[in-house]
């Protein structure tokens, strides 16, 4: 990496362990209507949970993301499902303040290593963790978590691999959320138990709010 790159890299890292200290549990949210967008960012707020991901999954995601900035100033919004160099475009033009994505390409690293915006690529296999490394990014999201070989996978890639930290997503729920964050190597644990379709569809936000509370307990048992 050049020095200018390493600059960055170091930025990047600084940002994101400021953003991580509002973790560590991070609801992984799709949404399919602008209007759900604030009630339910609201209602994770009220939860305890700010750090938050919406996935760009949906024609509704860019708009729905944008409200959140917008109306609701205590939730740090991150953009997830960043697949390509212009999504990560995108992230930064809404004004989020960190990206992710399920897993990387070179292209994708090679456009977040010259970007000033934190970003954590998502890795399931060893070759890919190095890639990410040789990138830069000592931060990435084990997807998908529970499919991939669970906690056993992880505990495995720490063995050569000490200066990552992982935040897994993928298969996460209430029971298994405290099991995943008391690893030393996890920084924040992510998923969508907290506010699944269902939920958001009914406009349960008594409900999610109750789930976010549960998720907030789950790391302090
Ligand atoms: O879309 C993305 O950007 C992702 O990285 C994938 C999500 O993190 C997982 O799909 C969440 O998994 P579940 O909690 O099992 O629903």
């Amino acid at each position: 990496m050049t020095q200018d790159l390493s600059a960055l890299a170091e930025s990047r890292d600084r940002q994101l362990a400021d953003l991580l200290r509002s973790g560590p549990v991070v609801p992984v949210i799709t949404l399919e209507r602008v209007e759900d967008a604030v009630p339910l960012a609201r209602a994770l707020v009220a939860g305890g949970l700010r750090l938050l991901e919406i996935t760009l999954r949906t024609p509704a995601a860019a708009d729905a993301a944008a409200a959140i900035i917008r109306d609701v100033p205590d939730a740090i919004v991150g953009i997830g499902t960043v697949l390509t160099p212009k999504d990560l475009e995108r992230a930064q033009a809404l004004g989020a303040r960190y990206a992710l994505s399920p897993g990387a390409t070179p292209d994708l690293l090679k456009a977040a290593s010259r970007s000033e915006m934190p970003f954590i690529p998502g890795i399931a296999t060893a070759s890919e963790l190095m890639m990410a490394l040789a990138h830069g990014f000592q931060t990435v999201k084990f997807f998908p978590a529970v499919a991939s070989g669970g906690i056993p996978a992880l505990k495995a890639l720490a063995g050569p691999f000490p200066q990552a930290r992982f935040c897994p997503t993928g298969g996460i729920d209430e029971k298994n959320a405290g099991d995943w964050l008391a690893l030393p190597n996890v920084v924040a644990i992510g998923g969508s138990w907290i506010c699944p379709s269902s939920d958001i569809r009914a406009q349960a936000w008594g409900e999610i709010t109750a789930k976010a509370q549960r998720a907030v307990a789950s790391v302090k048992a």
